[in-house]
Protein backbone atom coordinates (compact mmCIF):
# COMPACT_ATOMS: atom_id res chain seq x y z
CA UNK A 1 0.00 0.00 0.00
CA UNK A 2 1.01 3.37 -1.02
CA UNK A 3 2.19 5.73 2.12
CA UNK A 4 0.14 8.75 2.61
CA UNK A 5 2.62 11.50 2.02
CA UNK A 6 2.99 14.15 5.08
CA UNK A 7 4.46 17.52 5.32
CA UNK A 8 4.54 19.33 8.53
CA UNK A 9 4.70 23.07 8.65
CA UNK A 10 6.35 24.94 11.57
CA UNK A 11 8.90 22.21 11.87
CA UNK A 12 11.38 23.72 13.43
CA UNK A 13 8.71 24.95 16.47
CA UNK A 14 8.41 22.64 20.04
CA UNK A 15 5.25 20.52 19.03
CA UNK A 16 6.68 20.84 15.06
CA UNK A 17 9.95 19.14 15.50
CA UNK A 18 8.11 16.56 17.58
CA UNK A 19 5.71 15.87 14.97
CA UNK A 20 8.23 15.64 12.21
CA UNK A 21 10.16 12.79 14.29
CA UNK A 22 6.69 10.88 14.66
CA UNK A 23 5.37 11.21 11.26
CA UNK A 24 9.25 10.12 9.92
CA UNK A 25 8.54 7.07 12.42
CA UNK A 26 5.15 6.49 11.22
CA UNK A 27 5.44 3.11 8.94
CA UNK A 28 2.19 4.53 6.41
CA UNK A 29 3.73 7.93 6.18
CA UNK A 30 6.14 9.44 4.35
CA UNK A 31 7.39 13.24 5.08
CA UNK A 32 7.95 14.90 2.19
CA UNK A 33 8.42 18.57 3.24
CA UNK A 34 9.41 20.00 6.82
CA UNK A 35 8.72 23.75 6.05
CA UNK A 36 9.72 26.72 8.78
CA UNK A 37 8.73 30.32 8.77
CA UNK A 38 9.97 32.01 4.82
CA UNK A 39 9.95 28.57 3.48
CA UNK A 40 7.71 28.43 -0.23
CA UNK A 41 4.48 27.08 0.81
CA UNK A 42 4.73 26.00 -3.40
CA UNK A 43 7.07 22.81 -1.59
CA UNK A 44 3.68 21.19 -0.85
CA UNK A 45 2.62 21.16 -3.53
CA UNK A 46 5.83 20.37 -5.87
CA UNK A 47 6.65 17.56 -3.51
CA UNK A 48 2.75 16.20 -3.95
CA UNK A 49 1.81 16.90 0.35
CA UNK A 50 -1.40 14.77 0.51
CA UNK A 51 -1.66 15.88 3.83
CA UNK A 52 -0.18 18.97 6.21
CA UNK A 53 0.23 19.42 9.92
CA UNK A 54 -0.16 22.98 10.65
CA UNK A 55 1.72 23.76 14.02
CA UNK A 56 2.55 27.25 13.54
CA UNK A 57 1.47 30.26 14.65
CA UNK A 58 -2.25 32.47 14.77
CA UNK A 59 -0.72 35.21 12.81
CA UNK A 60 0.51 32.21 9.97
CA UNK A 61 -2.15 29.33 10.29
CA UNK A 62 -4.53 31.09 8.35
CA UNK A 63 -2.45 32.15 5.16
CA UNK A 64 -1.34 28.18 5.24
CA UNK A 65 -4.62 26.64 5.17
CA UNK A 66 -5.79 29.54 2.49
CA UNK A 67 -2.70 27.99 0.22
CA UNK A 68 -3.57 24.10 1.01
CA UNK A 69 -7.21 24.30 0.67
CA UNK A 70 -6.70 25.74 -2.67
CA UNK A 71 -4.38 23.47 -3.25
CA UNK A 72 -6.92 20.22 -2.86
CA UNK A 73 -4.52 19.79 0.61
CA UNK A 74 -5.82 17.90 3.69
CA UNK A 75 -4.84 19.52 6.80
CA UNK A 76 -4.56 18.82 10.48
CA UNK A 77 -4.29 21.77 12.84
CA UNK A 78 -3.10 21.59 16.31
CA UNK A 79 -2.24 26.21 15.98
CA UNK A 80 -4.47 28.21 18.37
CA UNK A 81 -6.58 31.66 17.84
CA UNK A 82 -9.51 30.40 16.79
CA UNK A 83 -12.37 32.69 16.14
CA UNK A 84 -15.84 32.25 14.53
CA UNK A 85 -14.72 34.58 12.19
CA UNK A 86 -11.66 32.50 11.56
CA UNK A 87 -14.32 29.60 11.19
CA UNK A 88 -16.35 31.06 8.92
CA UNK A 89 -13.56 31.77 6.73
CA UNK A 90 -12.13 28.57 6.58
CA UNK A 91 -15.64 26.70 5.75
CA UNK A 92 -16.39 29.54 3.01
CA UNK A 93 -12.79 28.04 1.37
CA UNK A 94 -13.90 24.56 2.28
CA UNK A 95 -16.96 25.10 0.18
CA UNK A 96 -14.94 26.33 -2.58
CA UNK A 97 -12.71 22.69 -2.43
CA UNK A 98 -15.59 20.40 -1.54
CA UNK A 99 -13.16 17.29 -1.32
CA UNK A 100 -10.76 18.80 1.04
CA UNK A 101 -10.78 17.61 4.86
CA UNK A 102 -9.62 19.89 7.92
CA UNK A 103 -8.94 18.72 11.16
CA UNK A 104 -8.64 21.32 13.60
CA UNK A 105 -7.76 20.11 17.58
CA UNK A 106 -7.42 22.30 20.04
CA UNK A 107 -6.01 19.94 22.06
CA UNK A 108 -4.23 16.24 20.38
CA UNK A 109 -3.84 14.64 23.88
CA UNK A 110 -6.16 11.80 24.83
CA UNK A 111 -6.16 13.44 28.13
CA UNK A 112 -7.25 16.70 27.17
CA UNK A 113 -9.79 15.60 24.57
CA UNK A 114 -11.13 13.57 27.98
CA UNK A 115 -10.92 16.40 30.49
CA UNK A 116 -13.40 18.27 28.10
CA UNK A 117 -15.54 15.58 27.58
CA UNK A 118 -15.78 14.98 31.33
CA UNK A 119 -15.95 18.84 32.24
CA UNK A 120 -19.13 19.41 29.31
CA UNK A 121 -21.00 15.95 31.30
CA UNK A 122 -20.52 17.52 34.81
CA UNK A 123 -21.10 21.29 34.15
CA UNK A 124 -24.84 20.95 34.70
CA UNK A 125 -24.47 19.36 38.27
CA UNK A 126 -22.33 21.74 39.80
CA UNK A 127 -23.43 25.97 40.57
CA UNK A 128 -19.81 26.99 40.27
CA UNK A 129 -17.22 26.47 37.25
CA UNK A 130 -14.03 28.33 36.93
CA UNK A 131 -10.99 26.67 34.32
CA UNK A 132 -7.08 27.18 35.36
CA UNK A 133 -4.82 26.60 32.80
CA UNK A 134 -1.18 26.57 33.29
CA UNK A 135 1.85 26.60 30.18
CA UNK A 136 5.53 27.49 29.75
CA UNK A 137 5.81 30.73 29.55
CA UNK A 138 7.24 30.82 25.99
CA UNK A 139 3.06 30.28 24.71
CA UNK A 140 2.17 33.37 22.89
CA UNK A 141 -1.71 33.03 23.71
CA UNK A 142 -4.00 33.35 26.15
CA UNK A 143 -6.32 32.10 27.48
CA UNK A 144 -5.00 28.24 25.64
CA UNK A 145 -6.93 27.07 22.71
CA UNK A 146 -7.54 24.34 25.01
CA UNK A 147 -9.54 26.12 27.81
CA UNK A 148 -11.23 28.55 25.67
CA UNK A 149 -12.99 25.37 23.88
CA UNK A 150 -13.22 23.64 27.63
CA UNK A 151 -15.14 26.92 28.95
CA UNK A 152 -17.11 26.98 25.30
CA UNK A 153 -18.90 23.19 26.28
CA UNK A 154 -19.13 23.76 29.82
CA UNK A 155 -21.14 27.47 28.93
CA UNK A 156 -23.41 25.36 25.96
CA UNK A 157 -23.73 22.47 28.40
CA UNK A 158 -25.13 25.14 31.26
CA UNK A 159 -26.90 26.67 29.05
CA UNK A 160 -28.83 23.42 27.59
CA UNK A 161 -29.42 22.78 31.15
CA UNK A 162 -31.38 26.47 31.98
CA UNK A 163 -28.32 27.27 34.60
CA UNK A 164 -28.32 30.42 35.91
CA UNK A 165 -24.98 32.86 36.19
CA UNK A 166 -22.80 31.17 38.74
CA UNK A 167 -22.69 33.09 41.93
CA UNK A 168 -20.01 35.36 42.36
CA UNK A 169 -20.07 38.30 45.26
CA UNK A 170 -17.28 40.20 44.33
CA UNK A 171 -17.45 43.96 43.98
CA UNK A 172 -14.60 45.39 43.81
CA UNK A 173 -11.48 43.61 41.95
CA UNK A 174 -8.36 44.58 40.22
CA UNK A 175 -8.40 43.65 36.70
CA UNK A 176 -7.91 40.43 35.55
CA UNK A 177 -7.99 39.25 39.17
CA UNK A 178 -11.12 37.20 37.92
CA UNK A 179 -9.96 35.79 34.87
CA UNK A 180 -11.14 36.15 31.49
CA UNK A 181 -14.88 35.53 31.19
CA UNK A 182 -15.54 32.99 28.29
CA UNK A 183 -19.44 32.25 27.58
CA UNK A 184 -19.86 32.98 31.59
CA UNK A 185 -17.24 30.41 32.65
CA UNK A 186 -13.71 32.32 34.44
CA UNK A 187 -10.93 31.12 33.01
CA UNK A 188 -7.20 31.82 34.53
CA UNK A 189 -3.87 31.58 32.89
CA UNK A 190 -0.28 30.81 34.32
CA UNK A 191 3.14 31.20 32.68
CA UNK A 192 5.86 29.46 34.45
CA UNK A 193 8.72 28.10 33.71
CA UNK A 194 9.14 24.36 34.35
CA UNK A 195 5.76 23.40 33.27
CA UNK A 196 4.61 22.52 29.86
CA UNK A 197 0.52 22.42 29.14
CA UNK A 198 -1.82 21.58 32.25
CA UNK A 199 -5.24 22.46 32.77
CA UNK A 200 -7.58 22.27 35.81
CA UNK A 201 -11.20 22.39 36.00
CA UNK A 202 -13.14 23.25 39.25
CA UNK A 203 -17.15 22.64 40.05
CA UNK A 204 -18.30 23.46 42.83
CA UNK A 205 -21.80 22.49 44.37
CA UNK A 206 -23.32 22.55 48.05
CA UNK A 207 -20.76 20.87 50.42
CA UNK A 208 -18.52 19.70 47.63
CA UNK A 209 -16.28 20.20 44.77
CA UNK A 210 -14.88 18.19 42.19
CA UNK A 211 -11.08 18.82 40.28
CA UNK A 212 -10.87 17.51 36.88
CA UNK A 213 -7.06 17.56 35.89
CA UNK A 214 -4.83 17.02 33.29
CA UNK A 215 -1.21 17.53 32.41
CA UNK A 216 1.02 17.39 29.18
CA UNK A 217 4.41 15.98 30.21
CA UNK A 218 6.11 15.83 26.82
CA UNK A 219 5.28 16.93 23.76
CA UNK A 220 5.04 13.23 22.63
CA UNK A 221 1.67 13.22 24.66
CA UNK A 222 0.01 15.31 21.09
CA UNK A 223 1.58 12.24 18.64
CA UNK A 224 -0.84 9.81 18.70
CA UNK A 225 -3.29 12.57 18.31
CA UNK A 226 -1.98 13.74 15.30
CA UNK A 227 -1.27 10.50 13.71
CA UNK A 228 -4.59 9.84 14.46
CA UNK A 229 -6.19 13.05 12.57
CA UNK A 230 -3.77 12.28 9.97
CA UNK A 231 -4.97 9.27 8.67
CA UNK A 232 -8.79 10.42 8.82
CA UNK A 233 -8.51 14.10 7.58
CA UNK A 234 -8.03 12.73 4.16
CA UNK A 235 -11.02 10.68 4.18
CA UNK A 236 -13.12 13.21 5.96
CA UNK A 237 -14.12 16.00 3.63
CA UNK A 238 -15.08 19.77 4.91
CA UNK A 239 -14.26 20.98 8.66
CA UNK A 240 -14.34 18.63 11.89
CA UNK A 241 -13.63 20.70 15.01
CA UNK A 242 -12.24 18.64 18.29
CA UNK A 243 -10.46 15.52 17.71
CA UNK A 244 -12.93 13.78 20.20
CA UNK A 245 -14.73 13.30 16.52
CA UNK A 246 -12.45 10.82 15.13
CA UNK A 247 -12.32 8.79 18.44
CA UNK A 248 -14.66 6.46 19.39
CA UNK A 249 -16.35 8.77 22.13
CA UNK A 250 -20.15 9.01 23.64
N1 LIG B 1 -3.48 21.30 19.54
C1 LIG B 1 -2.48 20.84 20.31
O1 LIG B 1 -2.57 19.75 20.89
C2 LIG B 1 -1.27 21.68 20.50
C3 LIG B 1 -1.22 22.91 19.93
N2 LIG B 1 -0.12 23.69 20.08
C4 LIG B 1 -0.16 24.96 19.36
O2 LIG B 1 0.72 24.86 18.24
C5 LIG B 1 1.26 26.15 17.95
C6 LIG B 1 2.78 26.06 17.96
O3 LIG B 1 3.23 25.84 19.28
P1 LIG B 1 4.78 25.74 19.63
O4 LIG B 1 5.40 24.66 18.81
O5 LIG B 1 4.89 25.68 21.08
O6 LIG B 1 5.31 27.16 19.09
P2 LIG B 1 6.75 27.50 18.52
O7 LIG B 1 6.85 28.99 18.52
O8 LIG B 1 7.80 26.68 19.20
O9 LIG B 1 6.68 26.97 17.01
C7 LIG B 1 6.01 27.61 15.96
C8 LIG B 1 6.92 27.49 14.75
O10 LIG B 1 6.20 27.90 13.59
C9 LIG B 1 7.10 28.64 12.78
N3 LIG B 1 6.32 29.44 11.85
C10 LIG B 1 5.73 30.63 12.05
N4 LIG B 1 5.10 31.03 10.94
C11 LIG B 1 5.31 30.06 10.02
C12 LIG B 1 4.89 29.90 8.68
N5 LIG B 1 4.17 30.83 8.05
N6 LIG B 1 5.26 28.76 8.03
C13 LIG B 1 6.00 27.81 8.64
N7 LIG B 1 6.44 27.92 9.93
C14 LIG B 1 6.07 29.03 10.59
C15 LIG B 1 7.93 29.43 13.76
O11 LIG B 1 9.13 29.91 13.19
C16 LIG B 1 8.17 28.37 14.84
O12 LIG B 1 9.31 27.58 14.54
C17 LIG B 1 0.67 27.10 19.02
O13 LIG B 1 -0.47 27.73 18.52
C18 LIG B 1 0.31 26.15 20.15
O14 LIG B 1 -0.69 26.67 20.97
C19 LIG B 1 0.98 23.29 20.78
C20 LIG B 1 0.98 22.07 21.41
C21 LIG B 1 -0.16 21.16 21.32
O1 LIG C 1 1.08 26.22 23.31
C1 LIG C 1 1.03 25.06 23.80
O2 LIG C 1 2.01 24.52 24.33
C2 LIG C 1 -0.24 24.34 23.73
N1 LIG C 1 -1.22 24.86 23.05
C3 LIG C 1 -2.53 24.31 22.91
C4 LIG C 1 -3.56 25.21 23.57
O3 LIG C 1 -3.43 26.44 23.50
O4 LIG C 1 -4.52 24.69 24.12
C5 LIG C 1 -2.61 22.88 23.36
C6 LIG C 1 -1.77 22.56 24.57
O5 LIG C 1 -2.35 23.19 25.68
C7 LIG C 1 -0.34 23.02 24.38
Amino acid sequence: MSKLRVAVLGAKGRIGAEAVRAVEAADDMELVAALGRGDKLETLADTGAQAVVELTTPASVMGNLDFCIRHGIHAVVGTTGWTDERLAQLTTWLDGSPETGVLIAPNFSIGAVLTMKFAEQAARYFESVEVIELHHPHKVDAPSGTATRTAQLIGAARERAGMAAQPDGTTTALDGARGAQVDGVPVHSIRLRGLLAHQEVLLGGEGETLTIRHDSLHHSSFMPGILLGTRRVVNTPGLTFGLEHFLDLN
